[in-house]
């Protein structure tokens, strides 16, 4: 059923989708269309990326995978070879594909207009215009990266402008809501999955595409469709309330600690409300990953752009919150350890920015470790899953003027929890993985010097316990026992 546009005839790409290619193998193109490989077998799924070690991780025989993510290796053992490939072919790849996800990064801009709130677009333009210039047939591209509001008509703009006759393309924004560390359960009973389309009817044609690939094992009432702008900006929209919770909480447990208050019960008191709810409202010492900070500046931007300064203002205030939180963190450990830290060790539990993955962008632990640094401590760096590379890139960019000499002499890099503990003056837990509430803190008292202080960055282990075997416990939301 060909579809026709005022002066040239298109070939409309089928409704029933069967071939999908996915540019960008990272945290969200991975999971996202494995698992769409894993619920419809029908449908071939390629995964291609420019990175050729990530894809030669995602093809390794032992399943090394470049991300951790519990059930993600299970979903590729079931599929790989099957209907899901990896490769770095992105011409082929959109060649052969009806239906492509772009899935790149759109991190924040570090130079030029709007540097440090808007997002880097460059990728997901880079990705448009190969799309454009290689496709010989009609797509429906799919805006699964965050994007701001209205980026699907600069897309639009480009493919229409470069594509070949008889090739349409249509445009959908279908943001992803998965969370890492959590992203295989998300994926398999999403709350809701959002779909915008322009609201013509080739718009909704190829929205019901998608759709139709979903409903094979979301129901239907989860599946929202939309318009376009409202997707993109409920995207932003949804990070920036989730984020605006903990800034939130957090700002409350600083009034806890002053008062005799305990951020835990208050939390939960409040979360008993059923129009709040109990989730997302653990203090902390602040959030990290690559999106919640990247996406309300995002927002910050483009209310400014609309020349709404009181809304940019509220909206900056949610990250301005979450700094102050890991500066009043690093603080509090100066204050308490008798007001300097120099030269003492300390141990960090936990490097990623939150339990069950190995992701540590814009990880709280960087900054809190850059604090102790500058006050020259020394400092044992833990955790169960970050690469030690990963922990020395991440420290070398949050400190660029120290030499690589020094910051070995001052950051060790240890393989047990139990290990970073031993003969330092304080232990801080960053991230709140499970193994360090199992930890045998008897045994780690018994090896660390006196007075043994533990901060408790992420409310996790039990302070009583560790005050009755001698700890002296610092908890986020609690005045000092
Ligand atoms: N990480 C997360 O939990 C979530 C991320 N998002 C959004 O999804 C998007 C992707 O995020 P991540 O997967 O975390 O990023 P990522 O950095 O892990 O992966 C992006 C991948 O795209 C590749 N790439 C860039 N340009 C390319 C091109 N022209 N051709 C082929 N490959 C290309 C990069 O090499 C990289 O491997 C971002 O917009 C992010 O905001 C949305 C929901 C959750
Ligand atoms: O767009 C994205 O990238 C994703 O961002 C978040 O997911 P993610 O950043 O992977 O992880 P979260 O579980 O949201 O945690 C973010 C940060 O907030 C912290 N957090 C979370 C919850 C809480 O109650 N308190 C708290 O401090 C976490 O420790 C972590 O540092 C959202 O939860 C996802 O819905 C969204 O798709």
């Amino acid at each position: 059923m060909p579809r026709c546009s005022l002066s040239r005839t298109f070939i409309m790409a089928p409704l029933k989708v069967t071939k999908i290619l996915c540019i960008g193998a990272g945290y969200v193109g991975g999971p996202t269309c494995a698992v769409i490989a894993l619920k419809c077998p029908h449908i071939t799924v390629t995964i291609v990326d420019l990175n050729q070690a990530r894809i030669d991780a995602w093809n390794s025989a032992d399943f090394k995978l470049p991300i951790y993510e519990p059930g993600l290796e299970d979903v590729v053992r079931q599929c790989r070879g099957r209907n899901l490939f990896f490769s770095t072919d992105v011409e082929k790849g959109i060649l052969d594909a009806e239906l492509i996800f772009v899935s790149v990064n759109t991190p924040t801009k570090k130079s030029g207009v709007g540097a440090g709130f808007a997002a880097d677009l460059n990728y997901v333009e880079l990705a448009t215009r190969q799309i454009a210039a290689v496709a010989t047939s009609s797509k429906i591209v799919v805006e699964k990266s965050t994007v701001p509001c209205r980026t699907a008509e600069s897309m639009r703009t480009i493919l229409e402008a470069n594509s070949k006759p008889n090739c349409r393309f249509d445009i959908l924004s279908n943001p992803e809501f998965l969370a890492e560390g959590t992203a295989i359960s998300d994926l398999f009973k999403p709350d809701r999955v959002l779909i915008g389309s322009l609201q013509t009817p080739e718009g909704k044609a190829a929205c019901a595409a998608l759709a139709g690939v979903y409903a094979n094992w979301v129901p239907e009432h989860a599946i929202l469709t939309v318009g376009l702008w409202s997707s993109e900006l409920s995207k932003l929209a949804a990070n920036a309330m989730l984020a605006q919770r903990i800034s939130s909480v957090n700002a409350l447990s600083a009034i806890c600690e002053a008062t005799g208050a305990n951020i835990d019960e208050v939390a939960n008191a409040v979360g008993y409300d059923s129009r709040v709810g109990p989730k997302f409202l653990k203090a902390s010492v602040g959030f990290g990953g690559s999106c919640f900070q990247k996406d309300i500046l995002n927002l910050v931007y483009l209310s400014e752009s609309l020349h709404l300064p009181e809304v940019a203002a509220y909206w900056r205030q949610v990250v301005e919150m979450n700094e102050y939180q890991k500066r009043r963190f690093s603080k509090r450990v100066v204050d308490t350890l008798f007001n300097t830290i120099t030269g003492k060790r300390i141990a960090v539990l936990g490097f990623a920015f939150k339990a069950d993955t190995g992701d540590t962008r814009e990880s709280a632990a960087i900054t809190i470790i850059r604090d102790f640094q500058s006050e020259r401590a020394f400092v044992n760096i833990y955790d169960p899953q970050v690469a030690e590379t990963q922990i020395w890139a991440d420290l070398a960019e949050a400190s660029p003027t120290v030499a690589p000499e020094s910051m070995k002499k001052q950051v060790k890099i240890c393989s047990s929890a139990l290990e970073a503990c031993k003969d330092a003056e304080a232990v801080v837990i960053a991230t709140e993985w499970k193994e360090f509430k199992e930890i045998d803190w008897a045994h780690v008292y018994k090896h660390m010097k006196k007075p043994a202080f533990v901060f408790d960055g992420r409310l996790l282990v039990d302070a009583a316990k560790l005050t009755e075997i001698g700890f002296k416990v610092t908890t986020i939301g609690r005045p000092a026992l």
